[in-house]
């Protein structure tokens, strides 16, 4: 067995494996055998008498390149596999262990597309850092087994599969740490640097990089980040406290890496949140020049980055995010804290009536935003959860100016302004 496969196998009957099936992940496990009867997990019943069923799982021990990997693998996947393939996302991980999630994809196939769907794997499997099962029913229908598909040893093991109970918090949760959101400098650094050779534009981000960070130091005056999501007014109202207040206004990503924000919105999680993470730290310098002189204003900051990161790792109902108090929601010890976060939200009608009055919708993050409701519940309910600076919603459905003179309001009152 390659050694890249091996810490897989390490309890491999104790695995649960993930199948995300109408934007929700359905479980089940493997067993050596069977005690009595068991129903079929939820993945296989809904699945016909001359199904095959493959998973993959991306075992890379680079976790960058097995994140680019797999991100990759799905465009591969969905342009060479048969129509009707129904490929969908899987995971595989070891209960309440963090860091054992392995991510990969599971799909159908009918047996007249054999011939075809071997020729894929064995490619895949002689190429890259993945680990192929296979899955077939037995005659009367009643059980599937799973075993390790290899084109070389025909005699593999097999097990059964079971039902599964679904872990407390979304299977996402158990790598999100340093994958999906970073809570220092350095590691997120360490993740671009690493990915220079792949994309060269990492050494113009980095060279935008402070040179020396210090989040200790106290700002001369108050720095106040406006936070929601897209079209809940933000720009409006940043603009507005920027005049009132005789502010500066700054944003994140700071206006020094826009040239670069839509090669990294390509990328997988772990870059395009490495990117994100990093614009933090170089809004965070400006700041801190910046608050020496004047009010500061901020549109989007850490919260965004952790809110959106966080709610775009799981999938399905805010109960699979993970619990309130977790440290997924801590705020980055290296990081400024403002003084002041204010999070404005909107009913979704409104929400939708004013992004159709302003045009066309920008990233498919937001336009998911937009008809996912789940999704939009996920990054609300995860921006209210983060821990850190003073942060106080905002009803924004009243007029621009009501919306205004109650921030200002606010920001008085807290602030001491
Ligand atoms: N309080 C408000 N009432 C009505 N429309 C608003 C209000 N605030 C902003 N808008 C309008 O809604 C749209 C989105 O606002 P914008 O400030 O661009 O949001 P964001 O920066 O959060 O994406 C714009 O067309 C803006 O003119
Ligand atoms: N500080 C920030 C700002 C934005 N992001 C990410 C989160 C979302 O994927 C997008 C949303 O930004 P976008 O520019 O589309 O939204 P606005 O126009 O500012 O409302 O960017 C981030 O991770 N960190």
């Amino acid at each position: 067995m390659a050694r890249h496969l091996k810490p897989l196998f390490q309890r491999w009957s104790s695995r649960v494996f993930s199948v995300e099936l109408d934007g929700a992940p359905l479980y089940f496990g493997i067993r050596e055998k069977l005690r009595g009867a068991t129903v079929l997990p939820a993945v296989f019943s809904r699945l016909q008498k001359e199904d095959r069923c493959y998973s993959l799982l991306v075992c890379s021990r680079d976790r960058i390149r097995g994140d680019r990997f797999h991100w990759e693998l799905r465009d591969k996947l969905l342009k060479d596999l048969p129509p009707g393939s129904d490929v969908a996302t899987m995971s595989s991980f070891l209960p309440d262990e963090k860091g054992s999630l392995v991510k990969g994809y599971f799909f159908k196939s009918r047996a007249e597309n054999s011939p075809l769907i071997e020729g894929i794997l064995s490619d895949l499997e002689h190429t890259d850092p993945v680990l192929v099962c296979s899955y077939s029913q037995s005659e009367d229908g009643q059980q599937w087994t799973q075993s390790l598909w290899s084109h070389a040893e025909k005699k593999q093991m097999k097990f059964y599969v079971v039902p599964s109970e679904a872990p407390k918090h979304h299977p996402s949760a158990l790598n999100m740490i340093n994958s999906d959101v970073f809570y220092s400098l350095d590691e997120a650094c360490d993740v671009l640097k690493k990915c220079g050779d792949i994309i060269p534009e990492t050494q113009s981000v980095l060279r935008m990089l402070p040179s020396r960070v210090d989040a200790r130091r106290k700002p001369d005056f108050p720095v106040i980040v406006i936070e929601g999501l897209d079209a809940t007014g933000k720009t409006t109202l940043t603009e507005s406290l920027r005049d009132s207040l005789g502010a500066t206004l700054l944003r994140s990503p700071p206006q020094c890496l826009s040239t670069w924000r839509a090669r990294f919105d390509r990328e997988p999680p772990i870059i395009r949140r490495a990117f994100y993470a990093v614009g933090n730290y170089i809004t965070a310098e400006q700041i801190c020049q910046e608050s020496a002189k004047s009010p500061v204003i901020v549109d989007r900051f850490w919260h965004s980055t952790a809110a959106y990161a966080i709610a775009t790792a799981v999938t399905g109902p805010v109960s699979n995010l993970p619990h309130d108090g977790s440290e997924v929601y801590c705020w980055p010890s290296d990081l400024l804290q403002p003084s002041l976060v204010v999070l404005l939200t909107l009913d979704p009608e409104e929400r939708t009536r004013r992004l159709r009055n302003r045009g066309l919708m920008k990233t498919d993050e937001e336009q998911e935003l937009d008809h996912n409701k789940l999704f939009r519940d996920r990054v609300e309910e995860a921006y209210r959860r983060i821990i850190g600076p003073l942060c106080i919603t905002v009803d924004a459905s009243p007029s621009a100016d009501l919306v205004l003179q109650q921030v200002l309001l606010l920001i008085r009152a807290k602030c001491h302004l």
